[in-house]
């Protein structure tokens, strides 16, 4: 508490409050109002640690895989809202799964959980992100002396595109996206777009912060541009924090052709993502 109430009272929210002057009482565990539900290896990261930026969000650090794994969710509600971190009445409970996207189940479990909860997703190239999610799998079977399989043999099958891959599947953004809208009003997720992020984070978090209702606090000297790490890294209260060494690893070699042909066979999936959205993005 003693923590919450220092960071509480010495963050750029402005506050007045000295830590006498907050009741126990109003500092506690909250339930998300807003989860950042995917896509895996879209940005979800620097997403959260980016909306960490403003005074009124606090973020549950580790992902939580309540609605995605059964193990989990059989822990009940009150299990989740364990895991989240102390706040002040007022102040947004934000976490990230980027498992929840593709998860059957997780649309109707997080209804049932709260139906107004607000939801962001984070999109990338869906091809670039099939890369960077096989380059991840492939970072891990490597750590753990496990055999491997080159991306191009899971890719393709006999020089077509292999459907059953499960990276491959995971792109198809539509087709994950349709169950989420069977139960959530369009207006309740909003759709960042990864890349944009990347290039200059700083307007993708002020569309954020106007979807979440929050006053606008985070500023332009929030990022700077890191040459070492070739990404923005965030700037707050004089502390300088950039994503580890896992986010932007150089991906694993596939042939231009195999990726040609990959973008060729998710051109159809993503004209169905960008009517669903109403919105296009520069995808390959
Ligand atoms: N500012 C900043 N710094 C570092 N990395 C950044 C940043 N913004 C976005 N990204 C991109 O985030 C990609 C990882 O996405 P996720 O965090 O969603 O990955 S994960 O699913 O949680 O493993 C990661 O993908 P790869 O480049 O493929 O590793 C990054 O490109």
């Amino acid at each position: 508490l003693q923590e919450l109430r220092s960071s509480t009272t010495s963050g750029s929210s402005g506050s007045s409050a000295t830590p006498a002057q907050i009741p126990d009482a109003a500092v506690s565990r909250r339930l998300p109002g807003a989860i950042i539900i995917g896509v895996r290896k879209g940005g979800t990261r620097a997403l959260l640690e980016m909306l960490n930026l403003h005074p009124e969000v606090e973020v549950a650090k580790a992902e939580i895989h309540y609605f995605n794994l059964d193990e989990n969710f059989r822990r009940g509600l009150d299990w989740y809202r364990a895991q989240m971190p102390l706040t002040l009445p007022g102040q947004v409970t934000v976490e990230k799964t980027p498992g929840y996207f593709t998860a059957p189940l997780a649309p109707t479990r997080m209804w049932s959980a709260n139906p107004a909860v607000k939801l962001l997703l984070i999109v990338r190239d869906p091809a670039e992100r099939l890369v960077s999610d096989y380059t991840q799998v492939l970072h891990n079977r490597l750590q753990q002396n496990k055999p491997y399989q080159p991306l191009v043999e899971l890719l393709l099958h006999r020089g077509r595109i292999n459907p059953s891959y499960k990276a491959l599947q995971r792109s198809l953004y539509h087709h994950h996206l349709a169950r989420w809208l069977e139960l959530f009003p369009r207006e309740q997720i909003h759709i960042v777009d990864g890349e944009a992020l990347i290039q200059d984070p700083f307007p993708e978090l002020q569309k954020a912060e106007r979807f979440l209702e929050l006053p606008p606090r985070i500023t332009p000297e929030n990022f700077y541009f890191n040459t070492t790490k070739g990404f923005y890294c965030l700037l707050t209260a004089g502390h300088d924090k950039c994503l580890d060494d896992s986010k932007g690893r150089p991906h694993a070699p596939l042939s231009n052709k195999a990726f040609q042909k990959l973008c060729k066979y998710l051109r159809e999936p993503n004209q169905i993502f960008f009517n669903m959205v109403g919105q296009t993005f520069d995808w390959c």
